[in-house]
């Protein structure tokens, strides 16, 4: 079975579609002001519209207040969460959606304890860690921290690009593979011709 790809920080319309038809499983929309890739409600909205059946769209969240996050499960239809930041697994759940918590990798995290205490999460999201930076940072980290018996499906991100990803998945043959600033032409906004080469190197790790 191919390797789930989600493409994350997707402002427009067109880079949703382009990810789709390129056979992207999930988009990402990023909720968080300080990012450039940040989308407002009427943005997100506008680019998920024409999405067909079956593509995931996960909504990422850094530290957001509850009534925020509520406001746009009413507004958006996501069907995944995905906390950013330092949320506990109690913030984690209490919404009726399933999540990702997102890790960032450091040589001292341990990433069982994380599989531990966040036990109802779908999945671990394992990004680079860059100081002050919440995420998109096109980071990668060393891929050898990752234990080989984590007890949960990983998506590996940070830094992935069309040069790298099908040793990422030989290495570490996550679940799924995250990709924002590999793909694109400047933040915010998607590139046709590196989500094609990067879904071709998700294809080649298979064969
Ligand atoms: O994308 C952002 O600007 C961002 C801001 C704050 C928190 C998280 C953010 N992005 C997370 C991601 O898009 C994914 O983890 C991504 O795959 C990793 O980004 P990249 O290294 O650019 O591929």
């Amino acid at each position: 079975m191919r390797t789930r790809v989600k493409i994350c920080g997707i402002t427009r319309e067109e880079d949703a579609l382009t990810a789709v038809r390129h056979g992207a499983d999930a988009i990402g929309l990023v909720f968080v002001e300080a990012s450039p890739r940040h989308v407002s409600i009427a943005q997100a909205q506008a680019a998920i519209r024409s999405l067909p059946p079956f593509i995931a769209v996960v909504g990422l969240f850094v530290d957001a207040e509850p009534s925020f996050i509520e406001q746009v499960l009413k507004e958006v239809r996501l069907d995944m969460l995905q906390f950013h930041g330092d949320e506990s697994p109690e913030e984690c759940q209490r919404y009726a959606r399933p999540y990702m918590k997102a890790i960032r990798v450091r040589p001292d995290t341990n990433l069982l304890q994380y599989a531990l205490d966040y036990p109802r999460a779908s999945a671990l999201l394992l990004d680079a860690h860059v100081e002050g930076v919440a995420g998109g940072t096109g980071q990668r980290f060393d891929w050898s921290l990752i234990p080989a018996d984590l007890p949960m499906p990983i998506v590996l991100a940070g830094g992935l690009n069309a040069d790298n990803v099908a040793e990422a998945i030989k290495q570490v043959r996550p679940y799924a593979v995250d990709v924002s600033g590999g793909v694109e032409s400047q933040k915010g906004i998607k590139d046709a011709g590196k989500i094609a080469a990067f879904m071709r190197g998700v294809t080649d790790a298979a064969l």
